[in-house]
């Protein structure tokens, strides 16, 4: 992390669906460059969290920027501003590589120059350029989602917000998805990354765990080891998940 420059505030960000409190005054601040986890079990309320700091939905109450900007009035700002992807909405899979690139670019704004270079170095970095013309829908999921994650970034945007974005891909293309992942946050991108996978919880710079709506751990993954006295952050996330009311 370069320093300590922060570009997600929240203040008791609170949102209520009637009388359910899907997520429950959580604060954090989360820093330029930094690869901030965010865990938590089935139904915790990470989706719906997340889905407020992107400027898609309207919090209940607290208080949240994002890049500097308001998160109940800056809401088309911020998506000027961020990059998101998850594994269930990433790629059109009938359209080609290539289209892909040039479509998703093109909704960020890039011009057909900066399109042109960019695609040529995105193709060249994830070795894919004899798959140009070939249709995503054909490539196998791992690719997909490494595809998916570099052109949600084209635009550099100051932050990447992943939902789940290797559910389903095996160990070594996650391995490779976040070789990506430290790529752009040394450009000073900031990524948000949500995962059920422990092994990537390990490989964040901090990472908080939300149980039933509230934050209930935040620290690095060697701080939250110490304090809650275990030795891996599978050991961590049960000790405060187990007793969950939520989830499946
Ligand atoms: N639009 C909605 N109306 C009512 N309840 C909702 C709505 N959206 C989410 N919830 C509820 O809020 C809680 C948190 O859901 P959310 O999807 O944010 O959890 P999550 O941590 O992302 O879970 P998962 O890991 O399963 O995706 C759940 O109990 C869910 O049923």
């Amino acid at each position: 992390m370069k320093n300590k420059e922060p570009v997600i505030l929240t203040e008791k960000l609170t949102k209520r669906f009637d009388s359910f409190t899907a997520v429950d005054e959580i604060s954090f601040d989360v820093y330029r460059g930094e690869i901030f986890g965010f865990l938590g079990a089935n139904g915790a309320g990470k989706t719906t969290a997340m889905r407020m700091l992107c400027g898609l939905s309207v919090p209940s109450s607290g208080r949240a920027a994002v890049a500097g900007l308001n998160v109940y009035k800056q809401t088309e700002q911020i998506k000027r501003n961020i990059g998101y992807m998850s594994q269930k909405f990433s790629l059109y899979e009938d359209l080609t590589v290539l289209e892909n690139i040039r479509f998703f670019g093109g909704i960020y704004g890039l011009t057909d120059q900066q399109l042109k270079s960019k695609s040529g170095k995105l193709l060249h970095q994830l070795e894919i350029e004899s798959e140009a013309k070939k249709l995503v829908g054909n490539l196998p999921l791992g690719w997909k989602q490494k595809l998916a994650f570099s052109i949600a970034i084209l635009h550099e945007p100051k932050i990447v917000f992943l939902d789940e974005p290797t559910g389903g891909v095996d160990p070594v293309t996650r391995r490779q998805f976040w070789t990506l992942i430290y790529e752009a946050a040394s450009r000073g991108i900031t990524v948000f990354v949500t995962t059920h996978y422990m092994d990537e919880a390990e490989y964040c710079n901090r990472v908080s765990i939300m149980v039933d709506g509230q934050i209930k751990a935040l620290g690095t993954p060697r701080e939250l080891k110490a304090q809650l006295n275990e030795t891996s952050m599978d050991g961590v996330f049960y000790q405060l998940a187990r007793v969950a009311k939520r989830g499946e």
